[in-house]
């Protein structure tokens, strides 16, 4: 029976290189797959995972219809087993609806991948309806760390290195920017709700220079 899967994690926690992963292992076996993405880092039409992995995908819309793209391909014979939908919290909840329609009517699986929470730790609309309507919700197994150790769970974004709650839902950016621009550090969520980053931990207490610093300085969940 098809499902409808949404592996789910905070930022840089491995989706897109899972998302391709997948896609690899499910091509390899002889399946028929097609990849979409919306607002990827690298550009439109693409995913891409830090480890270096680039691949076409179609660039999702407001006006894009899951059902329509599926049953489009398939009257016009190309097979259509699974979709890879990667950057999901960015869809709408009802081309969400259209994805479980997909796997129920058309018995096609589909992956999702995607952040659950914003900047605010609040749910993004397609991941709400991701988490309402999927048959599973699996954490992916890396985690991604906190400054002090702990499992990173919620995103922070910071502006000119300031931690900010406030603002658009959708800024699309990356861990790693420099500074002076947007950019994201996930954290565990004591920390997300102190609003205290690696940043601000440093400059409380100057010897947390590292991750095993912070574990002797402040202890894990300090
Ligand atoms: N230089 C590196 N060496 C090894 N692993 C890396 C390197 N850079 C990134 N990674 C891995 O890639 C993960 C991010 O993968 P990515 O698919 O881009 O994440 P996501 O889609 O969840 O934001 C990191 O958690 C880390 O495990
Ligand atoms: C927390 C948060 C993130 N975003 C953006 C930033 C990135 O472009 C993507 C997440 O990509 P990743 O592959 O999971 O690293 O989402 C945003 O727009 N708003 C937010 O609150």
């Amino acid at each position: 029976m098809a499902e409808l899967v949404f592996f789910s994690g905070t930022m840089d926690c491995g989706k897109s290189t899972l998302a391709l992963q997948m896609h690899h292992n499910h091509a390899a076996r002889g399946r028929d797959g097609v990849l979409f993405t919306r607002n990827d880092r690298a550009g439109a039409a693409t995913i891409s995972s830090r480890l270096g992995l680039v691949q076409h995908a179609a660039e999702v819309g407001d006006a894009t219809d899951f059902w329509a793209e599926v049953i489009e391909r398939r009257t016009q014979g190309q097979p259509v087993d699974y979709l890879i939908a990667d950057e999901a919290q960015f869809y709408t909840a009802t081309q969400v609806e259209q994805l479980a329609r997909v796997v129920d009517e058309l018995e096609v699986d589909v992956y999702t991948f995607g952040i659950s929470t914003d900047f605010r730790a609040r749910l993004f609309p397609g991941s709400a309806r991701l988490v309402e309507l999927a048959d599973r919700v699996e954490v992916l197994q890396v985690k991604a760390l906190c400054w002090c150790g702990a499992r990173a769970t919620h995103n922070a974004r910071t502006v000119d290195g300031v931690m900010v709650v406030e603002g658009a839902q959708v800024v699309v950016g990356d861990v790693a920017a420099a500074s002076g621009e947007v950019a994201y550090e996930v954290l565990c969520r004591r920390h997300h709700m102190r609003r205290m980053t690696a940043a601000t931990a440093r400059a409380a207490s100057p010897s947390v220079a590292t991750l095993s610093s912070a574990q002797g300085t402040l202890g894990v969940g300090a």
